[in-house]
């Protein structure tokens, strides 16, 4: 996307608020006209005194008393404007933000998995920043700079024009030291902030990681490490502010001698009589207010391309195709009896490179189904595609003799309750986590889900209880702990179908014995998938699939499937036999 179209979308935005908009220009020409009406007046009131036949008190206070409500008048229409500038560039970035959001909530999961978090975070908060400040600040500078300087030239003009020509002159000189300077001062900044991002990723890092780095003896190397990129930072630092400081002195020297020249050229205008005193000294003013608004801005421009590389990030993710909109007369899928049936199932992430080639499979109600295999084996593709978080690409998955590309994705996903192992939990407190799929539940509903998910006696040994408030990561609580609470979730949303991925990360005894006995608890009578990793778990299933490069390879119950000599009778064999 250009940077013309790129404005000329985020002007949508603001012109949801025409009045707004309509009322930041009123209030800029006033203000501005306020401030360049001033210098006229202290000119002609110097006049008064400086006349021939002594001080003209009356005409004095006269007209100091005009330019007293000149002055309020401009500070009041100033701070307006601030206020509805402020307005606007809040509520567009207010609007985009929620859009972002609702964008971010019909994008297909391939969006999430093929794009890093982090860069996610940064559009949300970074990016949008810099879009109100380019807005806020780039309003209003180059508004009031504008009238600013045609408003001056004008009245310049009707002083002297002669003395307006050497302004004029001067101000293409003062406009290239400035944008000469600012230019490399940016280049120098953007390798800071490039630095700086590189600093901050590194101590994000080794803080999050400071108990490998201490198990591993590692601190002294992290701290050489982070010494030479903070050294870095430094040397950045210097440089872009010894740049930046330059542009003000040297624009002001160039406007310095330019007001010089000005006024040895007033003087002589006096003494010929071609100007008053006070003419003089309003034009002086007037190179003054004329010089100011060029330094702001470049400074704007900046800020204006920085907000322009911000937007086009965010419409990027705007313009990103979201789920596959439902079919107008999708089928509500009620509570589901539990009949699963893959027919020759194709799928796969990525056009070269077929994942699943023929899958067919026909879950009977209440059937528990382990799927095991190596890493990488396809066990999440399959879960994927039943929660139709990926469309199959030929063949077909339906639920009570339904197609699930014929059912809406709510209906289908709240019949399923799934327990992951990246346990996800929010800040609030445990009882909040746990009514998360049901907050209307009432208090006895919860206690009796964390009872029957074996987590009740832990939580009531916290603190607080239930109203224990735990962070985001959880990291109060261990990670048995953080299973037991998204299994009580999902106990209390009762949901006919069950989607299980057991930790392989190694939790206390007592712990996994506990979890393995919510897990049954759970399972018992309803359809589920189980990627087991626990001998007990797979014995215990009613179907195994033993999954090979996307395919299933074998299926059948462990007594089958061992007598057959296969491939899980090998892993079997090889891991289970020991453990
Ligand atoms: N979003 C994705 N885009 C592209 N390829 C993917 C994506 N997710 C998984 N894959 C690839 O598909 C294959 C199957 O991955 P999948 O996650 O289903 O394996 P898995 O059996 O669940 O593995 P694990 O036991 O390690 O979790 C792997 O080769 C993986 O690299």
């Amino acid at each position: 996307m250009s940077s013309k179209e790129t404005w000329k979308r985020l002007l949508t935005y603001v012109n949801q608020y025409k009045n707004a908009t309509f009322g930041v220009i009123v209030c800029a020409i006033i203000s501005v006209l306020a401030s360049l009406v001033g210098p006229y007046m202290i000119g002609r009131a110097i006049d008064h005194m400086a006349g021939q036949g002594g001080v003209d008190f009356r005409g004095v206070a006269q007209i100091l008393a005009g330019l007293g409500i000149v002055y309020a008048v401009g500070s009041l229409f100033s701070w307006l404007l601030t206020y509805l500038t402020n307005r606007v560039a809040y509520q567009t970035v207010n609007d985009m933000r929620r859009e972002l959001f609702d964008h971010f909530n019909i994008l297909p999961l391939s969006f999430h998995d093929n794009h890093p978090q982090g860069d996610s975070i940064s559009r949300f908060v970074n990016d949008m920043d810099a879009v109100s400040d380019g807005l806020l600040q780039g309003f209003s500078t180059l508004i009031t700079g504008i009238v600013t300087i045609i408003g001056s030239i004008v009245l310049m003009l009707y002083i002297s024009p002669l003395m307006t020509l050497v302004v004029l002159v001067s101000a293409p000189v003062t406009y290239g030291v400035a944008r000469f300077i600012t230019t490399r001062s940016q280049r120098m900044f953007r390798e800071q902030a490039k630095i700086l991002g590189s600093l901050n990723g590194y101590v994000e890092e080794m803080i999050g990681g400071q108990r490998v780095v201490t198990a591993f003896h590692y601190e002294n190397r992290t701290f050489e490490e982070f010494s030479a990129k903070n050294g870095q930072l430094y040397q950045a630092g210097v440089k872009s502010q010894f740049y930046g400081s330059l542009s003000n002195p040297s624009t002001r020297l160039v406007n310095n001698m330019t007001f010089s020249v000005t006024a040895m050229i007033g003087c002589i205008s006096i003494i010929l009589g071609v100007i008053s005193v006070g003419g003089l000294s309003s034009f002086l003013i007037y190179t003054n207010l004329f010089a100011k608004p060029f330094n702001e801005i470049t400074g704007v421009l900046t800020q204006f391309q920085s907000a322009t590389a911000s937007a086009q990030r965010i419409f990027a993710i705007l313009d990103s195709p979201p789920e596959q909109p439902e079919k107008s007369n999708a089928v509500q899928l009620e509570r589901s009896k539990g009949t699963i049936v893959f027919d020759h199932v194709k799928f796969s992430y990525n056009p070269e490179r077929t994942l699943i080639t023929d899958f067919s499979l026909e879950v009977k109600p209440g059937t528990r189904v382990a799927i095991v295999g190596q890493t990488g084996a396809g066990k999440t593709t399959l879960v994927n595609l039943l929660m139709r978080f990926y469309d199959v690409d030929s063949g077909s998955i339906s639920i009570d003799g339904v197609n699930i590309n014929d059912m809406s994705r709510d209906s289908l996903r709240t019949n399923f309750g799934m327990v992951l192992q990246d346990t996800w939990l929010f800040s609030g407190t445990i009882r909040d986590n746990i009514a998360y799929g049901k907050p209307e539940a009432t208090e006895e509903d919860v206690i009796a889900a964390a009872t029957a998910a074996n987590a009740h006696s832990f939580i009531k040994r916290l603190p607080h209880g239930y109203e224990t408030v735990i962070s985001g990561s959880g990291d109060t609580l261990s990670q048995g702990q953080k299973q037991l609470l998204t299994i009580a979730r999902v106990i209390l949303v009762d949901p006919p179908m069950l989607i299980l991925d057991e930790a392989t990360s190694s939790i206390d005894t007592l712990t996994e014995a506990r979890i393995q006995k919510a897990f049954m608890k759970m399972i018992n009578g309803r359809t589920s998938f189980v990627i087991a990793h626990r001998l007990s778990t797979i014995r215990e299933a009613d179907l195994i699939l033993y999954m090979k490069n996307g395919d299933v390879v074998e299926s059948g119950t462990h007594n089958e499937l061992l007598a057959s000599g296969g491939h899980y009778a090998s892993l079997y064999n090889s891991q289970f036999t020991t453990a």
